[in-house]
């Protein structure tokens, strides 16, 4: 099976694709900043109420400075989008020319967002080991980013075993669930195992840190998917604004992005047509420490190495030159150049 697949139409991730970037808006909303950041989709997060929550979660007292009701319950529907502001959204995401989709917390959320036929549907860390959900998303048959906050190797291996066969077509994230994350419980090691143990799935990161760095670091280490959540002001209320990244911040993200990805490159080391001038300046030369005769043969003790005009026989050359003959007279300090030399496979600079 591939290490690339089309996420959204026309939009390939894995492989050497560039990496895919979601701005999550979450629970921030707001709807319009992502595209000018270029970023490549906009995200929410989608539910319904009663279907996520118990009735005793819903009552449960929220007193959190970030509350927007007094239990969780009217906390969570002040921040919940109607399925019309859903369809407003799609529109205006369509409008600016940027995908739109939203993790869905629960089988009704699946449903919808299947209908309203978003590209991928984003599967919530807290849902990752949600077993009988996965296997209802993955049957829908649409892409699927999994996130992996608050889950463990092994439950990883199970979602995966799980939803591989229903759907190939899914990528995991390295993700610690905490806001904002500390550096040292980013963990972006786990990039390379999950590379490692699913080599045949795009793995990503959805990060809550603060800052840029660690998330250019993951592309770097190979993520292909990247998440950060986004806000106007990162001092507003709300429990992840402090997390998220301000549009200026997203915009260099998607910029040092682009850039480390270009810095990709080969992975073959050649010499590059761009190195020439300066390895014509500054590269070195096998030169006579002193003045050799015609008919001498070279040790060692008769050669030096420096920076010479003209360039000569590269200093690599140094060891197989010993034993070589001499043919005309070299003047100490002068290249040794091949001319001077009796023939053989030594190549010249
Ligand atoms: C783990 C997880 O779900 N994390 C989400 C994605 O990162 C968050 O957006 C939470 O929904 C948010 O932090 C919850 O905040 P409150 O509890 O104040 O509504
Ligand atoms: C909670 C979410 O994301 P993550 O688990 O990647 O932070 C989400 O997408 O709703």
């Amino acid at each position: 099976m591939p290490l690339e697949f089309q996420l959204c139409p026309a939009r390939m991730i894995g492989g050497d694709h560039p990496c895919f970037i979601i701005a999550e808006i979450g629970q921030n909303h707001q709807g319009d900043l992502a595209i000018d950041c270029g970023a490549d989709c906009a995200k929410f997060q989608k539910s319904e109420i009663p279907l996520r929550f118990n009735r005793a979660a819903l009552v449960r007292p929220y007193t959190s400075p970030n509350s927007w009701g007094p239990t969780y319950g009217e906390h969570k529907k002040h921040l919940e989008f109607s399925h019309d502001q859903y369809r407003e959204l799609q529109r205006y995401a369509a409008e600016v020319g940027i995908f739109f989709t939203a993790s869905a917390w629960d089988e009704a959320s699946v449903d919808f967002l299947h209908r309203l036929g978003v590209p991928f549907i984003k599967v919530a860390s807290a849902d990752a080991n949600n077993l009988r959900q996965l296997e209802f998303t993955a049957k829908k048959g649409c892409p699927m980013v999994i996130s992996s906050g608050m889950q463990n190797m092994d439950t990883m291996r199970r979602v995966y075993d799980l939803v591989k066969p229903l759907n190939p077509n899914f990528c995991f994230l390295q993700c610690t669930s905490t806001y904002p994350l500390d550096l040292n419980n980013v963990n972006l090691r786990v990039i390379q195992t999950f590379r490692k143990e699913f080599t045949d799935i795009p793995v990503g990161y959805s990060g809550h840190e603060t800052g840029i760095a660690i998330s250019i670091a993951a592309v770097a280490m190979g993520a292909k998917v990247l998440e950060r959540h986004v806000t106007l002001d990162k001092t507003l209320k709300g429990s992840d604004h402090a997390a998220s990244l301000e549009p200026n911040e997203l915009a260099e993200l998607v910029r040092s992005v682009r850039c480390v990805e270009l810095a990709f490159g080969s992975p073959e080391k050649y010499r590059l047509p761009c190195e020439q001038s300066c390895a014509a300046k500054l590269g070195k030369s096998v030169v006579a420490r002193v003045a050799i005769k015609a008919g001498a043969t070279l040790t060692q003790d008769m050669l030096a190495v420096k920076v010479a005009e003209p360039s000569g026989l590269p200093p690599e050359e140094i060891f197989n030159l010993q034993g070589r003959r001499v043919i005309s007279d070299i003047k100490e300090d002068d290249t040794i150049t091949a001319d001077a030399l009796e023939p053989n496979n030594c190549s010249a600079k």
